[in-house]
């Protein structure tokens, strides 16, 4: 995935700065950044949801955003269904838009995460939701996953479920860019960190440089880039 000469404002506010980025394949990198720092916008623009003006996306050497479309998953928090549509409805849905989406991979996460097929999405809890999100993305066979804050509001087990069925369903070759706030929490996945500040990308370093340079976990490095105690 490579990012070039992004520019993107939304309403006359400049959002996004002069991103150059370049991810190699295969690894799960950590999208950090304080809240209204643009992590949501970026990944909807990777995913070719948000178009762009000034600036060009590569996602498995295409430029071509119905391309890009069918390379990335990204994590879609389900506001377009209705609050009557059964999980069912909505597992087929995907499986008609995407033919990328295994229904027998779907159904291999929900077991393990202990979704029923027969819920309304209106009876799900914030967890279970969540839970439901993660198995529709990771069930499409992409070559990049976009997961936007998949924790959030998720308690500690199902938070450790969740990141156990990221690492049993990633394949070795397909790249994760996944955001939270819970930074600790998603560490222990974490390959690569990027971090957005002030509109830029203010650094793409890997998780052994933050240790070996720095001697830091990723949550204090983060909030010392942040701080400006690290430049
Ligand atoms: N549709 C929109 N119109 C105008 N401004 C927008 C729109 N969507 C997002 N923004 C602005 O873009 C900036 C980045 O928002 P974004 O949601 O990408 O941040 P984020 O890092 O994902 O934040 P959070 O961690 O709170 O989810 C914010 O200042 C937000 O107000």
């Amino acid at each position: 995935m490579k990012i070039e000469e992004l520019n993107y404002k939304k309403g006359g506010k400049k959002i996004l700065e002069d991103v150059n980025l370049k991810l190699d394949s295969g690894k799960i990198i950590g999208l950090l950044g304080e809240n209204g720092a643009g992590k949501t916008t970026l990944m909807r623009i990777i995913a070719g949801v948000n178009s762009v003006s000034e600036g060009v996306i590569t996602v498995n050497g295409n430029t071509k955003k119905i391309l890009i479309k069918e390379n990335v998953s990204l994590s879609d928090h389900l506001d377009g269904f209705k609050a009557t549509n059964k999980i069912s409805e909505i597992v087929h849905f995907y499986n008609a838009v995407y033919q990328d989406f295994s229904i027998t991979k779907y159904e291999d996460i929900a077991n393990f995460l202990g979704l029923d097929m027969t819920k309304k999405l209106a009876a799900l809890s914030t967890g279970t939701r969540g839970k439901l999100v993660i198995a529709l993305t990771l069930a499409r066979s992409a070559k990049l996953y976009l997961l936007d804050e998949p924790l959030s509001g998720i308690d500690s087990i199902s938070r450790k479920k969740i990141i156990s069925s990221i690492i049993r369903w990633k394949d070795d070759d397909s790249t994760i860019i996944i955001s939270d706030h819970y930074v600790t929490a998603i560490a222990s996945l974490l390959d690569e960190v990027v971090i957005i500040k002030n509109q830029k990308i203010r650094d793409l370093i890997p998780v052994e440089q933050i240790q070996s340079d720095y001697h830091l976990g990723i949550e204090a490095y983060y909030e010392k880039v942040y701080l400006g105690e690290i430049q």
